[in-house]
């Protein structure tokens, strides 16, 4: 910074009138006092002519020294005060050029105007190409700037106010307005009138568009639907805007000066917040989705983005996070989703859906070696109700059908539509191919019943479904889709209201099934089945001392129809509990009948399907019979077959030892046929072992299986079981079993299976040993 120049004489100057006086002073007492002092010394003219001549030049002399010298000094004085005011003068420059302002004055004394360059230069002109004139800005300013511009004036002038400032916009050289802050002051001479103005012109563009950055940022902070918090480097909160209170459920005062730490909510581990501001360090943000809970304790998914701000020292002084909350966009994209694979109307799956169910359920079955059906339907009728009540019954009845049709299904199931009155159910993991046929009539049994509209009409319609089963009928969802459409359209064709499969043969067999098991419900409660008892025969003694009794069905119209043809329904419907318990009571009351008359004491043989043994409670379901028909436990002889054995182990042999307490016998049934193992043979308490048919088929020709029945023969004796042997139909075969040591035997040789009274004439006619 340049100093001021230093006053080198601080005494006062002369002044002129000083000097002057000085001089005249001098001059007076030289002239008086020389002159007298001259004639003193010289008496002679001559010498005193010549001596005045000396003295008036020596007195030019000292006065032009005198005046010199204050010459001199006068001139420094005034380089001086010269050289201070060009310092002032340059300095408030400098100043009004760094402030970028312009300063201007107007003297009203000499009517001139002063404009600084930079005056100019915020209005787009060079200094030299406009005027100095008073009147300039008049012509410059907006119009409706101009009345205020002059009333402000006019009091600054009337001595209202010292010192004015206002806000004018002036014309720039191309046309626009620039907003200039004009401040000024007027100066005063002693009787108070204005003699001159000066003021500065400040361009306030850059403020201006800074201060609208401003109002323009605060009311997006203010009104943006985003939640934002600024904290500052700390990671303290130091302001959140109105959006983070509404999302967020906190008020600025409750989070003001808190870390944001208890925003989260704990779905995410250490790690993901680690990672997060390691991001914000190194690249000066950070944005991703991130679970926060709100004040009441609601977790909800946001899109956040935090950007660090620094100082230019490039200290971190705050950090910014914007949020939107996206929970609702979340739901519309679980909404769409939705959408984009269910039906509308029902919000059963689409047939994009089932696709992909059906792809899901096709892997699994090919995995477990299991079938899976689909079934096509549509409704009967359907069209004549939608002509006829309107869309809106149309509708109302198609969300009837798909709550019918959901509540049939397991959970598993899958039901679709695919359009109009078009639905597909997809069963996974079903056993038999018949499966379906079971759940397709229920359906069509249930889509038969009456509807009621919710204008209170009763309509009717009916529905015809088609089948195909993979991997029987297609391995592919195309395949299986195209031969159920096929199968549904033959449903169609042949009648309605009935279902068929994409082949004749199943639909055969699915009928017959279904029928079957309709028609056993009855008989189980109408009596329709018969106890046949085949004897058992003591090969030693050749004496009848048991016999099997076996289940037959005297239908109606068919006549009697063999067990193998209705067990394996019952025991897939879970009839087989009822038959089974059936079969159990009339061969007791048969056996105490027996008994009762005097007959020899027999063993009676019950088969035990294996559903019945491991699904009921089979040890109280015998002890309950036995004590209702009072045939001794001892002459009861309950048949198991291997695979009901092995099962479940552990619960087996609990069941077989209650069995066994009751006081029944066990018998193995098909013996050779499953898994056979000696293991089970010890671990189970059993009493008979039953050759199967099939080894007996081959005596005596195929000596293998003469071989294993003999084998089996001598492994029973071993551990201690009686062994009979089944379908002995030739005295070869009985010759054989004789040799190998076999106890009994039952088959056609002796008796097939007979009805109770032709049992008793036999047993009567064999008292003694044949
Ligand atoms: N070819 C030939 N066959 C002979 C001979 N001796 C006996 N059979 C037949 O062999 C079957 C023996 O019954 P199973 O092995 O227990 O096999 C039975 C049994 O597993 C099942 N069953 C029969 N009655 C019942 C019952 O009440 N409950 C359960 N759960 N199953 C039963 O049905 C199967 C078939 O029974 P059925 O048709 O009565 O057939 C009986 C019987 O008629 C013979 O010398 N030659």
């Amino acid at each position: 910074m340049n100093k001021p120049p230093v006053r080198a004489d601080k005494r006062r100057a002369p002044t002129p009138a000083g000097i002057v006086l000085l001089y005249a002073l001098f001059a007076a007492i030289w002239i008086w006092s020389s002159d007298r002092v001259l004639g003193f010394l010289f008496s002679n003219a001559a010498d005193f002519e010549s001596a005045s001549t000396l003295k008036g030049m020596f007195f030019i002399a000292v006065t032009s020294l005198l005046l010199y010298l204050l010459i001199r000094r006068w001139q420094a004085s005034l380089q001086q005060a010269l050289a201070v005011s060009t310092h002032y003068r340059e300095r408030l420059e400098r100043v009004l050029r760094g402030s970028s302002d312009g300063w201007w004055d107007w003297n009203f004394e000499s009517g001139e105007a002063f404009y600084s360059p930079r005056c100019w230069e915020m209005l787009g002109y060079a200094p030299d190409e406009m005027p100095s004139d008073t009147r300039l800005w008049h012509r410059l300013m907006h119009p409706d700037d101009v009345a205020a511009a002059k009333r402000g004036f006019q009091d600054a002038m009337a001595n209202a106010t010292q010192g004015f400032s206002i806000e004018v916009r002036l014309r720039h050289k191309d046309g626009h307005y620039v907003p200039v802050l004009s401040r000024y002051m007027v100066q005063r001479n002693a009787d108070g009138a204005a003699i001159l103005v000066s003021g500065t012109n400040t361009d306030l563009t850059e403020r201006n568009r800074a201060e609208e950055r401003l109002r323009q940022a605060a009311a997006v902070f203010e009104t943006t639907r985003e939640g934002v918090i600024v904290t500052d480097g700390e990671r303290r909160i130091a302001m959140v805007n109105p959006a983070f209170t509404t999302i967020t459920g906190y008020a600025e005062d409750e989070v003001k000066g808190r870390r944001p730490d208890f925003l989260r909510s704990g779905r995410h581990d250490n790690d993901f917040y680690r990672q997060m501001w390691s991001s914000v360090g190194t690249a000066g943000h950070w944005q991703g989705e991130i679970w926060n809970r709100r004040k009441n304790g609601e977790i909800y998914p946001q899109l956040l983005s935090i950007s660090e701000v620094r100082n230019d020292a490039g200290t971190v002084t705050n950090y910014v996070g914007v949020f939107a909350d996206i929970s609702r966009l979340r739901a519309s994209e679980t909404q769409l989703d939705f959408l984009a694979h269910h039906d509308a109307l029902t919000h059963l799956p689409n047939r994009l859906l089932l696709v992909s169910h059906m792809e899901h359920g096709l892997r699994a079955a090919q995995r477990d070696g299991a079938r899976v059906a689909l079934m096509m339907l549509d409704l009967d009728r359907f069209k004549d109700i939608n002509d006829s009540l309107g869309h809106s019954a149309g509708d109302a009845l198609l969300k009837q059908v798909a709550g019918r049709l959901s509540g049939r299904l397991r959970g598993m199931d899958t039901v679709a539509r695919l359009g109009g009155d078009e639905f597909a159910i997809l069963l996974t993991q079903i056993a038999h191919p018949e499966d379906a046929a079971l759940v397709a009539n229920d359906i069509i049994a249930s889509l038969g019943q009456p509807w009621t509209l919710p204008n209170g009409v009763e309509v009717r319609t009916g529905t015809s479904i088609g089948i195909s089963i993979y991997p029987d009928h297609g391995t592919t969802t195309h395949d299986l889709l195209q031969h159920a459409d096929a199968a549904l359209y033959r449903a169609k064709q042949e009648g309605r209201g009935c279902f068929r499969y994409f082949t004749q043969n199943l639909t055969y067999a699915a009928r017959e099934r279904i029928d079957l098991e309709a028609r056993l419900h009855r008989a189980v409660e109408q009596d329709e089945l018969r106890v046949y008892f085949q004897p058992q025969v003591d090969i030693a003694t050749g004496r009848i001392v048991g016999a099997e009794a076996l289940v037959r069905w005297l239908d109606p119209k068919e006549g009697l129809i063999p067990p193998s043809r209705f067990i394996p329904v019952a025991e897939s419907t879970g009839l087989i509990a009822d038959v089974g318990e059936w079969v159990l009571r009339h061969t007791c009351l048969q056996g105490k009948k027996w008994i009762d008359a005097g007959l020899p004491p027999l063993t009676l043989a019950v088969n035990i399907s294996p559903r019945q043994f491991l699904r009921s409670d089979i040890g109280d379901t015998v002890a309950r019979i036995l004590q209702e028909t009072g045939f001794p436990p001892t002459c009861l002889e309950l048949e198991l077959t291997e695979s009901a054995l092995m099962e479940r182990e552990q619960d087996v042999v609990t069941l077989l030892n209650r069995l066994r307490d009751i006081g029944v016998r066990l018998a193995i049934d098909d013996f050779g046929t499953g898994y056979s193992s000696l293991t089970y043979l010890k671990r189970f308490p059993l009493d008979v072992l039953k050759i199967d048919k099939g080894f007996i088929d081959g005596i005596p020709h195929r000596k293998d299986d003469g071989a294993i029945a003999a084998a089996i023969v001598a492994m029973g004796q071993t551990l201690g079981f009686k062994v009979l042997a089944e379908g002995v139909e030739h005295e070869g075969q009985l010759a054989f079993l004789q040799s190998t040591g076999c106890n009994m035997y039952q088959g056609f040789l002796r008796s097939p299976p007979v009805p109770a009274d032709t049992f008793r004439e036999l047993l009567v006619h064999a008292h003694a040993p044949v």
